[in-house]
């Protein structure tokens, strides 16, 4: 989908005093009556989803949006996109815009996936001409095989997403603006989402990217912007806002159904409204066996990370920590599991220590997700972000991602090998 294009010197977007508000009827009748009426007679409130609202971002940054659930983060993105109007403030987007917020909205069901493509094109403003050299790229992208010249009735939703993102990213954007797209698909297709995404900042396009999960907007995004009640609540680098965020969360606790809905599943909806939910209340790092807390080592220190959760009920839910290492992109450098480990959490509550000696990871900046799991470690109750991330420095030139133990022998004196026999090898 592509958004409006103007003119503003220096910025990619520029947003400045921006409101949304939605009408709101306190019976269904209400709207009739005012629709009646031709308007004479109001019976609507106003809610604003969006108050006041200020940023700039320059071309090249990347922008994540974090909050609770009902916090206006996608109100935001639907403004910014186009897809829907806001009741007040200004708003300038320079270059292209490519929202994958509704992936897929616009096909027509009973078309193919191929016919799908260019009609998305003509609707994002491009000729049959244009289209026809980009759909071959989008095709192997989606990687449907031969669905793509099947009617898009017959896609799982999964594969309608597919093609959804394969023609939104295909424009080649400037502005690149995604509503938590990882939570969709399945994880190769997730994978090869994020990868592009890289691709895209590397290529030095704007991002505008929200996301419940804090790791991804700290990995993708130089600035944050959290959202709280339809206001700015906290702006500016990443690792600073979601800091804020968290600590917010973690004060707020008493508030968990509300503040922490986006990473404490509600109990109502998963476990029955009288289970009480476990939840991580800090994670630290600490140089091994000491009091000193660091998030700066160097190859080879030891390290333990305390975490201490809670757990009211645990013979209802039963649970497990995991502990992850994560590369900037995206890539798992380790991940570690009481379940993995065959332990079991016992009791309401506790301080568990991961002990980390000789830690080899090589030089990097590394997210450090704390994971509260279920009794199978399959579903995560709470994803929880260190105070920083760990960032780790080398006194050896090694190259990769961790230094394997190793040594080199110089002169050794054995033989060269024999070198193998053709007809011996094809005779077996
Ligand atoms: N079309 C609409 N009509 C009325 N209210 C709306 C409409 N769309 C959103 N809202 C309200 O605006 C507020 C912000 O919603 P929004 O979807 O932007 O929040 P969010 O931060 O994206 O939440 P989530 O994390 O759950 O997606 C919510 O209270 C929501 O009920």
């Amino acid at each position: 989908m592509t958004g409006s294009i103007s003119r503003s010197d220096g910025w990619a977007i520029e947003v400045e005093g921006l409101g949304k508000a939605y009408r709101m009827y306190k019976r269904p009748l209400d709207r009739f009556v005012e629709w009646g009426s031709a308007g004479r007679l109001q019976r609507h409130g106003q809610f604003w989803s969006l108050r006041d609202v200020n940023f700039k971002l320059r071309p090249g940054s990347s922008m994540g949006l974090c909050g609770a659930n009902g916090a206006g983060k996608s109100t935001l993105l639907k403004v910014l996109s186009g897809i829907t109007a806001p009741t007040e403030g200004r708003l300038k987007m320079r270059g292209r815009v490519a929202s994958l917020l509704e992936l897929g909205a616009g096909f027509h069901l009973d078309f193919t996936g191929r016919a799908n493509i260019f009609m998305n094109g003509v609707m994002m403003g491009f000729s049959r001409r244009e289209m026809a050299a980009k759909v071959d790229e989008i095709i192997e992208f989606a990687e449907l095989g031969n669905y793509i010249d099947e009617p898009v009735r017959t896609y799982s939703s999964g594969m309608g997403l597919r093609l959804g993102f394969s023609i939104a990213v295909a424009v080649d954007p400037d502005i690149l603006i995604i509503d938590e797209v990882f939570a969709v698909g399945d994880m190769y297709f997730q994978k090869k989402c994020i990868d592009k995404i890289y691709s895209f900042k590397q290529r030095n396009k704007t991002i505008l990217f929200c996301s419940h999960s804090l790791y991804d907007v700290r990995q993708l995004c130089d600035e944050a912007l959290w959202m709280r009640d339809g206001r700015a609540a906290a702006q500016g680098d990443s690792v600073y806002v979601t800091n804020e965020y968290t600590a917010f969360q973690r004060d707020h606790i008493g508030e968990q159904k509300e503040v922490l809905g986006d990473e404490i599943p509600n109990a109502s909806d998963h476990l029955g409204a009288s289970v009480k939910l476990p939840r991580i209340r800090d994670a630290r790092v600490y140089r091994l066996g000491t009091e000193e807390e660091t998030y700066e080592i160097t190859s080879g220190d030891s390290v333990e990370i305390r975490v201490w959760w809670e757990n009211p009920d645990p013979a209802a839910t039963p649970i497990h920590l995991g502990v992850g290492f994560l590369r900037q992109d995206m890539t798992t450098c380790g991940g570690m599991g009481t379940h993995l480990d065959g332990l079991e959490l016992e009791g309401t509550s506790g301080c568990t220590v991961l002990e980390m000696p000789n830690v080899k990871l090589l030089a990097g900046q590394f997210l450090v997700p704390i994971l509260l799991l279920d009794e199978g470690g399959v579903h995560k109750y709470q994803e929880f972000l260190l105070p920083e991330n760990l960032v780790v420095r080398s006194v050896t030139r090694d190259v990769g991602l961790f230094r394997l133990d190793h040594a080199w022998r110089l002169n050794d004196d054995r033989p060269v090998p024999a070198p193998v026999e053709r007809e011996a090898e094809e005779a077996r």
